[in-house]
Parts: structure tokens; C-alpha cells; sequence
């Protein structure tokens, strides 16, 4: 059975686009305050660049089991979405409120939260972390579901 909540021993991996800089730096330093290790896959600054360059990468380490879960913010989170979700062991959802980010766990076990930096505020985006960290998948009837996900 997939693991029902995320394992605190593990760091987050989190990463962003230029668009999601800004909000990337805010995450890191609200889950650091809280004592939750993250380990920050860029980019570092606001310069244009790529959204594929760095969403592989936290797809990636989650996926390899080496970090908890992800954390992947661009502008409207669907580029970031779109690239981890080509990850087998992936489920990468787009949230841009507290509902979204509590189903997307309790129903869906994502295991990426993809947060639209151009369309939420910062303290809708701490707020959804929160609830990402804190619910626990639902597994039951869910369960056959998510397993489904994979079977391609
Ligand atoms: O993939 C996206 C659009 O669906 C992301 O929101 C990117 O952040 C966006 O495309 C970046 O746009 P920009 O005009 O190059 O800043």
C-alpha cells in the first residue's frame, strides 16, 4: 500500500521557473521556520528559464524515494505539472486552494504539490504545504484508483 502520510526523516525537494521564484523562496523559508528539511532544486533567481530544467529533477528525487514529497511552483503550474506527471511514480496535482490541496492528498495520494504562483497569494500557497504535509491519503475505495494511475 503507498505510504499514507509523508516521512519527516526524508527532505522535500522543491523547485520553480522564474515565475515561481519568488513563491519557491517563501516555501523554503515557511517549511525551514517549521523545522522541515527542503532541499531546493533552483532555479535561484528570476531570470527566465526553463520549467522542464527543473521539474524533472524533483520528479525525480521523489520518485527515487530519496525526498518526501515535491514541491513545483510556476506561473500557472501547469508546465511543472504536465513535465513530473511524464514520471512513472508520479502524481503531480495543480491546487490553488485549501480543498484542492486536501483531496488532491486524501483522494489521489499526490506526492507533488504544483502550486499557479500568477494566480494564488503567498499565504494560499503556505496554506495548501500545510494541508499537503498534515492529510494523509484515504486509501478504501481509493486505493484500486490510484494503483489504475500507473497501469499504462
Ligand atoms: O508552463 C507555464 C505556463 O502554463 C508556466 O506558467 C510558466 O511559468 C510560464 O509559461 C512562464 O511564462 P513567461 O511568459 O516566460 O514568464
Amino acid at each position: 500500500m503507498e505510504q499514507l502520510t509523508f516521512n519527516p526523516a526524508l527532505p522535500v525537494a522543491i523547485g520553480s521557473d522564474h515565475a515561481g521564484f519568488e513563491y519557491k523562496e517563501e516555501v523554503i523559508s515557511y517549511l525551514e521556520g517549521k523545522g522541515i528539511a527542503v532541499e531546493d532544486f533552483g532555479t535561484h533567481s528570476p531570470d527566465s528559464v526553463d520549467y522542464p530544467d527543473f521539474a524533472h529533477p524533483v520528479a525525480s528525487a521523489v520518485e527515487a524515494g530519496t525526498h518526501t514529497f515535491g514541491i513545483l511552483i510556476c506561473g500557472s503550474a501547469n508546465g511543472v505539472a504536465i513535465t513530473a506527471n511524464k514520471h512513472q511514480g508520479i502524481r503531480a496535482a495543480i491546487c490553488w486552494g485549501d480543498e484542492l490541496a486536501r483531496l488532491a492528498r486524501s483522494h489521489n495520494n499526490a506526492n507533488v504539490l504544483c502550486i499557479p504562483a500568477r494566480f494564488v497569494d503567498q499565504a494560499t500557497a503556505k496554506e495548501m504545504v500545510d494541508i499537503f504535509v498534515e492529510t494523509p491519503f484515504e486509501g478504501g475505495r481509493h486505493e484500486s484508483r490510484v494503483k489504475k494511475i500507473a497501469c499504462v
